[in-house]
């Protein structure tokens, strides 16, 4: 793994304060796009290495066509993410569709809770449906801002989607699974969880700063992300981990697997855990927008261990899979920490949860 310090000369997003250099940050590695495109062998290993550590990687997008028209789209959604929050709180709850058993949507601020003790999150959220711009699903309502940005939304989607596609290419071979046996699990056309987030979370209280956003692992497969200010912050392996910040870096994506892929490969890849905490230093006094792609399973692909490759460990004796598909296990997840749809006496922090457990590896 690379030292964190091999990151602070990477810069600093112009216009936004500066990261500070004091704080611990999580050594990731930094993959390059171009070189996966072009099937570097090397990069291939650094992306399994990643997996298996930390499930967790920089990917470099400023040494392709494709990464730099996805940070061209990336540009034109953190405009656009910042005013659609701008709209009065009165319109955006006409979006909130969660009382229908969806997770598409707005989310407002305050309503999930991010820890055992019952404290409130920080942020609000926007969840566009990938189905819904390209056309699969219906159309749900949505604000004016977003509806005249669907081509801009499609856009930055296949572009995301492309390169999660690389990435399960790659992991597929590296695992010797048959050919495509994720791709065929992650179609662009088929009907699937996969959503943009857009994420507001406004500065805290000088007195009062903590977490915005629980800890969590992610539902699906492969995250992309793009953040600008800091706060996000990941915990390593190990009994005596310290959470620690990952810096955003200019031109780069951060790239994280989910708890799909912790199922279908037993546990050889983590999906690691994360959490927004207030942005470090001076950065603590602005706003933090950021942008998700969230590539998930399509609905109906059940998350369980995968067939035809050596590398992914068997069941042990006795160890029983449970039974649940793509799309239940994101509503269980994405839905049941929510203090306006469940009680608070009845939220099951632990049922609600994903693969943390097993990433940590920890035994328990
Ligand atoms: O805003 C971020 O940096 C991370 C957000 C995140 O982890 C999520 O939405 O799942
Ligand atoms: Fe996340």
């Amino acid at each position: 793994m690379t030292q964190p310090s091999d990151t602070e000369h990477l810069g600093n997003f112009p216009g936004i304060p500066p990261f500070p250099d004091d704080v611990a940050t999580a050594p990731l590695l930094r993959l390059s796009l171009g070189k996966l495109l072009a099937g570097d062998l090397t990069e291939y290993e650094r992306l399994f290495e990643a997996s298996v550590d930390i499930g967790f990687f920089y990917l470099d997008l400023q040494d392709s066509e494709h990464g730099e028209s996805l940070l061209d789209d990336a540009d034109d959604l953190f405009r656009i993410g910042e005013s659609l929050f701008e709209l009065p709180l009165e319109e955006k709850v006409l979006y909130d569709f969660s009382k229908q058993n969806s997770y598409f949507g707005y989310k407002g601020q305050g309503v999930s809770v991010v820890d055992k003790d019952g404290n409130l999150d920080r942020n609000e959220f926007y969840n566009v449906s990938k189905d819904d711009i390209m056309g699969i699903s219906e159309q749900l309502p949505a604000p004016d801002v977003l509806h005249n940005s669907r081509a801009k939304l499609s856009s930055f989607m296949s572009g995301s989607h492309t390169i999660v596609s690389l990435i399960l290419q790659v992991l597929n071979d590296k695992l010797a699974l048959p050919k495509d046996t994720l791709a065929n699990l992650h179609r662009l056309q088929e009907v699937g969880g996969d959503q943009v987030r857009l994420i507001k979370a406004p500065p805290q209280p000088m007195n009062d700063r903590r977490t915005a956003l629980g800890q969590h692992t992610d539902f699906g497969s492969v995250t992309v992300l793009f953040n600008r200010l800091g706060g996000l912050q990941v915990l390593p392996p190990g009994e005596d981990a310290e959470w620690v910040y990952v810096r955003p870096l200019p031109g780069h994506a951060v790239v994280n697997l989910g708890d799909a892929m912790v199922k279908f490969t037993n546990g050889l890849f983590r999906s690691n855990i994360h959490r927004v905490a207030a942005p470090p230093g001076i950065q603590g006094d602005s706003t933090r927008y950021s942008l998700v792609y969230f590539a998930r399973p399509e609905d109906s692909v059940m998350l369980r261990r995968l067939d035809g490759s050596g590398l992914i460990p068997p069941l042990a004796d006795g160890q029983a899979e449970e039974e649940i598909n793509s799309k239940d296990w994101i509503i269980r997840r994405a839905l049941g920490r929510r203090v306006d749809l469940v009680k608070p006496e009845d939220i099951d922090y632990e049922k609600s949860a994903g693969t943390e457990q097993l990433s940590r590896r920890i035994k328990v």
